[in-house]
């Protein structure tokens, strides 16, 4: 906890994967100190190496599927839990050591840096973010000042604690995008249309611009503040872009999403997901990050054809195929992992995060099931 994590290594783009029967098991317990998370497979493979068998992590991997996070979490906010860096710590660690995840994400939210440069705002249970005042005029930018490491220095300290006790298993950090931070902001909370963030984007752009601009700076400080303190990729959520046509991500989005990715280019290999993202995946791909998340809507040689072979995947078994008899499930993954092999790289995961009545057990066997595919073609 007292050590400063090791930079990045500036080689592995390079890194060749000299060990071809795979790297040891990076979790579960048997965790390798050997190993470096700047090699280890999810770096490798986001960053578009080919491998014998995916890495693999879920989207909220950490939360109410597991009953020791709903234990350590009772009677504590949920903003409360992601500023408390030994709570912060455990509660990403339970999926690593339970399900022997390939990754770790940090455990937080996508408005906790908002709620650090002042935004008054909430996170209701079973409703997501509400913000007590909706952002809608120039004068409501003066409440969005730029974040600073100093608004978050529980950040650093909870990134500099999970790193030293994840070893060689990968810590990814992330943030929300300025398009779906700017909906929470614009809407209030969250949102089945997204009008108001709609008006204002095209009633008055440069309005728009603005407020896209700071929170580009505010997503591309915190994904830096994460991985200055030692985490090894980073994934940028723009859950709600799904909901624009193409010309509008174009105009009104990507440059401000190319904004905050561009904060730690070179440094550490970047995802970029989004939710019903079909018709945005060769735009986003143009965004900067190495691997595109897809989401299940669409078959991952579908998302290879649209992204030009250029990008990584991550992705992409729909999360309610979990509650299907298992033979189902055992098939989805095994088509998913043939698929991920035609892709210059290829990052096991769900097509959107798991959800709270997932039988976590299932989530085990899956884990289990990717890592028993090494040597199939
Ligand atoms: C849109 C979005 C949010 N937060 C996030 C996104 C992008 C990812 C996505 O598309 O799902 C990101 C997020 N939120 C959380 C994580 C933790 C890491 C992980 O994935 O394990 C991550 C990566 C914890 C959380 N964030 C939240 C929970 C649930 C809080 C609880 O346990 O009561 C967790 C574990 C709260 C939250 N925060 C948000 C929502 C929609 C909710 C759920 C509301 C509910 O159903 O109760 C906003």
């Amino acid at each position: 906890m007292t050590t400063t994590p090791a930079a990045p290594d500036p080689s592995t783009p390079g890194f060749t994967g000299a060990r071809p029967g795979g790297l040891p098991p990076e979790s579960a317990g048997e965790t390798t100190r050997e190993g470096l998370p700047s090699r280890s497979r999810l770096v490798r493979a986001a960053r578009g190496e080919k491998l014998d068998r995916p890495p693999v992590w879920f989207m909220r991997q950490a939360g109410r599927s597991l009953p020791e996070y709903r234990e350590v979490r009772e009677g504590t906010t949920m903003l409360e839990s992601c500023r408390r860096p030994e709570l912060v710590t455990e509660i990403t660690l339970q999926p690593v050591r339970r399900h022997g995840v390939d990754a770790a994400i940090f455990f937080s939210d996508i408005v906790v840096p908002l709620q650090a440069v002042g935004v008054d705002l909430d996170i209701v249970a079973g409703v997501g973010p509400v913000v007590a005042e909706p952002f809608r005029t120039r004068a409501d930018l003066d409440r969005l000042p730029e974040l600073t490491p100093e608004h978050v220095p529980d950040i650093t300290d909870s990134v500099r604690m999970l790193v030293a006790e994840l070893g060689a298993t990968p810590l990814i950090g992330f943030s929300g995008a300025p398009f779906t931070l700017a909906s929470y902001l614009v809407e209030g909370g969250p949102s089945r249309h997204h009008e108001h963030t709609k008006a204002l984007m095209h009633g008055d752009p440069q309005l728009w611009h603005d407020l896209c601009a700071r929170l580009a700076q505010i997503a591309g400080t915190y994904l830096q503040i994460q991985v200055d303190a030692g985490a090894s990729a980073i994934q940028l959520f723009d859950s709600w872009v799904g909901y624009l046509p193409r010309a509008d991500y174009e105009a009104y989005v990507r440059p401000h999403s190319a904004h905050a990715l561009e904060a730690v280019a070179g440094r550490v290999p970047r995802i970029h997901f989004g939710v019903g993202t079909g018709e945005l995946l060769a735009s986003m791909g143009e965004a900067g990050a190495e691997c595109v998340g897809v989401d299940y809507r669409v078959g991952l040689l579908d998302a290879l054809e649209r992204t030009g072979g250029r990008h990584a995947l991550q992705g992409n078994l729909d999360p309610a195929l979990l509650f299907a008899p298992w033979p189902v499930v055992e098939e989805a993954v095994r088509r998913i992992v043939a698929e991920g092999r035609q892709a210059p790289g290829h990052v096991f995961n769900l097509g959107h995060g798991v959800l709270p009545s997932t039988d976590p057990g299932v989530l085990t066997r899956v884990v289990e099931l990717v890592h028993s595919l090494a040597d199939e073609g």
